[in-house]
């Protein structure tokens, strides 16, 4: 489905664990702000009092703590409380929405990498949030060492309960990504994760040039 707006647009910062998604969420909507739009940054899982309550039971805890499916089913009942409490609203202001993290992080990391299935994913998606999608999905790549490293850097070693899974999982939800941007291509760009942050922002906004046209 389309999310009812007046003029905003909603876009989704997608990637792996220390792609730098967070602080360009930051930058960007920063940038977004000086051409004069009205944006608000959200992320998931959160972004909303009873999704920030569900965030708690999936980041703490043991590694084990939530069966695969069990996840996928928090993370869609966070994710509809998000879309009806928050993002809609704001759409329907007309203001332009800057989310964190969206369905595309469920497709990878439960659908392909906790082998959910992407099929079962997008039925939770429909039945939660009517299936909403965002009009641009940017997904920031880096190569999986220089990931870890920033993401080891931020985390001094001490990673979330889903964050702290091998490197195998990683690779996989990289991969993942990767496939849904060649599968969607005019939804879905992958953006160059490398270099200093202010050429990782002019990237993002150069993925953006159509909406804000
Ligand atoms: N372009 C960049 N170059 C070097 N370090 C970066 C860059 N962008 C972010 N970082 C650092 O990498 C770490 C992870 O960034 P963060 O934005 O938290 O990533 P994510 O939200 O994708 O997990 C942070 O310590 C951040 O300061
Ligand atoms: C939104 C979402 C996040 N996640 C995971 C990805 C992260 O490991 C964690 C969110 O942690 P967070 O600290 O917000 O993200 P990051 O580590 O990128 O800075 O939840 C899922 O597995 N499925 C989802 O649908």
């Amino acid at each position: 489905m389309t999310l009812r707006r007046a003029q905003g647009c909603f876009i989704s910062l997608e990637g792996g664990e220390g792609v730098g998604k967070s602080t360009q969420a930051g930058r960007l909507t920063d940038a977004l702000r000086a051409r004069g739009l009205d944006v608000l940054l959200t992320r998931e899982p959160g972004g909303s009092p009873g999704a920030e309550a569900i965030r708690q039971l999936l980041l703490e805890g043991a590694g084990d703590r939530w069966t695969p499916g069990a996840e996928a089913l928090l993370f869609a009942a966070a994710r509809a409380d998000h879309v009806t409490k928050t993002i809609e609203p704001a759409l329907e202001a007309g203001r332009w929405v800057l989310c964190d993290r969206f369905l595309d992080s469920s497709r990878a990391y439960q659908g392909v990498a906790g082998e959910v299935g992407d099929a079962a994913i997008q039925n939770l998606h429909q039945i939660g949030s009517d299936g909403a999608l965002p009009d641009r999905t940017l997904v920031l790549m880096l190569s999986d060492e220089d990931a870890a490293a920033r993401a080891h850097a931020r985390d001094e070693g001490c990673p979330d309960r889903i964050g702290g899974r091998d490197a195998k999982f990683h690779a996989a939800v990289a991969q993942a990504f990767r496939d849904f941007a060649r599968d969607d291509p005019a939804r879905i760009r992958l953006i160059d994760a490398s270099g200093d942050e202010e050429a990782v922002t002019e990237r993002l906004l150069a993925a953006l040039s159509d909406l804000l046209s």
